[in-house]
């Protein structure tokens, strides 16, 4: 689907940050405590310079090719991301250039970070590490102070570039010293979480899921839901899905295949593409093909050669247009199921 950053469901501007200036048009107009009375989550995106900050956003939030990014240029200032593609869950994502110090009595850190549901930060695993290791350990300390209930989010990145021996040993020895170092601080309650991540595959849709995950207070109950839902249904996996960036907002208590999961997110941009050839699903209102009409057959390209199916986008009922479904059949007896639960862009997919 081509993706008009103009159009771009998520918002971007760029916000200068010392101290009294202005925080940003949305927050804390007339109110001094700005951002911190916003209900929204906030998800804050640090790490070194070059470490990939720009580009997981980039990939994950505006569709951008993952080559696209390769001549990013720095960012100079703070970049608000208002994400509100889907309405079971919106939030913020900020990215925080490293070469500011948001401790310095330029800036009121209390603002940044007091507020915040979780602080990802972005480790460049081909680079060495030890210099982001003690900006980490520096941002923890201080982070957690402000802000004993942020969830630390450490994205061992780049790792597209090891071999599978490789990043097993990168994410040992990074966890391994940042705990250390935490713990020396006399902060082994911190906990930090740890994910292998490239924008060259799902990987880092993966991690910005999970890290999503944590911010929902309904997970618990969106999981019983799609327990339910299986369980009554003979379906094998169900995720509920933001399609606009492939972030799943939940899924059912069976562990998660990494496989399966790549696939329900080429189901997606499948789907997306033939939408946007064939109209229904950016268009307003929404105009799907009823199923004598189906969009059929159409060659889908999953993981295998032999998994050549048909795509079929439909109206569950034609007297109700606002509920779009698309189901893909693979050769090799798999059916996925795509189904919107809610106008704006959540989608529930099944595969069985
Ligand atoms: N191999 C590989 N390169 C990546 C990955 N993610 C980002 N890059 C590259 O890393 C370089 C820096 O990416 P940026 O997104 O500009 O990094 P940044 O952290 O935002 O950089 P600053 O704005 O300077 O702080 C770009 O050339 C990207 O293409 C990845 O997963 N794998």
């Amino acid at each position: 689907m081509a993706y008009n950053s103009d159009n771009d469901i998520a918002g971007q501007y760029s916000v200068s940050f010392p101290q009294g200036f202005d925080y940003g048009p949305e927050e804390g107009e007339g109110d001094p405590a700005g951002g911190a009375q916003d209900q929204k989550p906030k998800i804050l995106v640090m790490g070194l310079r070059r470490s990939g900050k720009t580009s997981i956003q980039k990939v994950v939030f505006h569709k951008v090719s993952p080559n696209e990014t390769l001549f990013l240029e720095s960012t100079n200032k703070i970049v608000k991301e208002d994400v509100t593609n889907c309405q079971f869950f919106v939030y913020h994502v900020w990215d925080l250039p490293a070469h500011l110090d948001y401790f310095d009595s330029t800036f009121d850190p209390e603002l940044i970070f007091g507020g915040c549901g979780a602080l990802i930060f972005v480790i460049d695993s081909q680079d060495d590490y030890m210099d982001a290791l003690s900006k980490l350990h520096f941002v923890v300390t201080r982070v957690y102070k402000m802000n004993p209930k942020i969830k630390f989010e450490v994205f061992i990145h780049k790792v597209d570039g090891l071999s599978d021996d490789h990043k097993i040993d990168a994410q040992r020895d990074i966890n391994q010293r940042a705990t250390e170092d935490l713990a020396d601080a006399g902060l082994d309650n911190v906990h930090l979480s740890f994910y292998l991540t490239s924008i060259y595959d799902h990987s880092i849709f993966e991690a910005f899921s999970k890290v999503v995950q944590k911010l929902i207070p309904q997970l618990p109950t969106l999981e019983n839901l799609l327990d339910i839902f299986i369980s009554n249904s003979g379906i094998e996996k169900a995720f509920l899905f933001d399609v606009v960036s492939k972030i799943y907002i939940a899924t059912d208590s069976s562990p998660v295949d990494m496989q399966s999961y790549e696939l329900c997110c080429d189901m997606i941009d499948v789907v997306l593409d033939v939408s946007s050839i064939y109209g229904g699903f950016d268009s307003e209102p929404p105009v799907y093909e009823p199923r004598h009409n189906r969009i059929s057959p159409l060659s889908f390209d999953s993981d295998s050669d032999s998994d050549d199916g048909e795509i079929i986008p439909e109206r569950v009922n034609p007297a109700d247009s606002n509920q779009r479904l698309a189901v893909i059949k693979l050769n090799n007896g798999t059916v996925m199921y795509l189904r919107e639960v809610t106008k704006q862009n959540c989608w529930r997919l099944s595969v069985y």
